[in-house]
């Protein structure tokens, strides 16, 4: 059966957008959602309409700052320090890949971390793996979410991670984790990934690679999240990093792309906003 990430999160938006009608009233101002965006990278335009369409479906303001490639890392900086000091802003989204002359890790470390909606800053990055209150990231919350919302047991069951990357693959290995599931994370130069997989009851994507996850990879029954956001080398479409078609009818439960985790990756964000926001609000 398919796990749709696109009626869960509309599920999400739809309650989300009563509950900010209340902040007028309430806190006399709406949520504010900061995206930088710098240059065109073509997977980041995707990303920043969407998440636009969510923040107006459920009310909240948002901004996109637009910055030409050639901007120097001084200047990205100022503008972070800028959004840091200004009250109106809850939520500060920096659009990654910056370009390589920029220093990523600095300017993630650059926004306050009350405002890291992203959940990438050094400190909510700390506060995640001691178990500490943390801005969770948008990904692996949104998986979360879905397996959570589709009933999926996870203490003591097996799940294997594919992708060990600081933004997906290791940060949901850690959720995963404290659901008391036994967590395997696989990456380029695991040996006999297949026969590792196979075994996986919950088996996790995120590794960039157009439906490198073939049916002889997935166990019968294993419930599949498929991470990834490629284009398609034949169609040019959106594809994820399962061959859908092809493991569907081993799953016990699979995820699409488009309409899988992607639409969950945006409600988390709005929720993170929403959360900042009620954080400076409600002291
Ligand atoms: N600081 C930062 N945070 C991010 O979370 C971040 C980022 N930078 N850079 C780019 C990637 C990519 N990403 C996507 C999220 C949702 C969809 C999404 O919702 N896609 C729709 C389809 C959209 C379409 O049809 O084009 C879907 O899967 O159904 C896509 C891509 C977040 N990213």
């Amino acid at each position: 059966m398919v796990i749709s990430g696109k009626e869960l999160a509309a599920a999400c938006k739809a309650k989300m957008a009563e509950q900010v009608k209340t902040f007028p009233e309430k806190y006399g101002r709406l949520p504010h959602l900061v995206v930088v965006l710098v240059g065109e990278d073509a997977g980041s335009v995707s990303y920043v309409t969407g998440k636009t369409k969510a923040a107006d479906e459920v009310g909240i303001l948002n901004t996109t700052i637009r910055k030409p490639a050639d901007i120097s890392e001084e200047e990205l900086l100022k503008i972070i320090d800028d959004l840091n000091a200004d009250d109106t802003v809850d939520g500060i989204l920096i659009q990654l890949p910056l370009p390589k002359h920029i220093d990523s890790d600095k300017v993630i470390a650059r926004i306050r971390q009350e405002k890291d909606v992203d959940g990438f800053h050094p400190l909510n990055v700390a506060a995640l793996w001691q178990k500490q209150p943390c801005v969770l990231p948008c990904t692996p919350k949104g998986i979360m979410k879905l397996l959570k919302d589709s009933g999926v047991e996870l203490a003591g069951r097996k799940a294997v991670v594919i992708g060990r990357s600081t933004i997906v693959g290791l940060p949901v290995a850690k959720l995963l984790l404290d659901e008391n599931a036994t967590v395997t994370i696989t990456h380029s130069r695991t040996k006999n990934l297949a026969d590792v997989t196979r075994e996986a009851e919950i088996l996790v994507v995120a590794i960039g690679r157009p439906k490198f996850v073939t049916a002889d990879m997935v166990g019968d029954g294993a419930v599949v999240i498929d991470v990834g956001v490629n284009r398609d080398p034949e169609t040019g479409k959106l594809c994820g990093d399962v061959d859908f078609e092809a493991c569907e009818p081993k799953a016990s439960l699979i995820t699409k792309v488009p309409g899988g985790v992607g639409p969950m990756t945006i409600a988390c964000l709005i929720e993170n906003t929403i959360e900042a926001f009620l954080k400076k609000v409600a002291k």
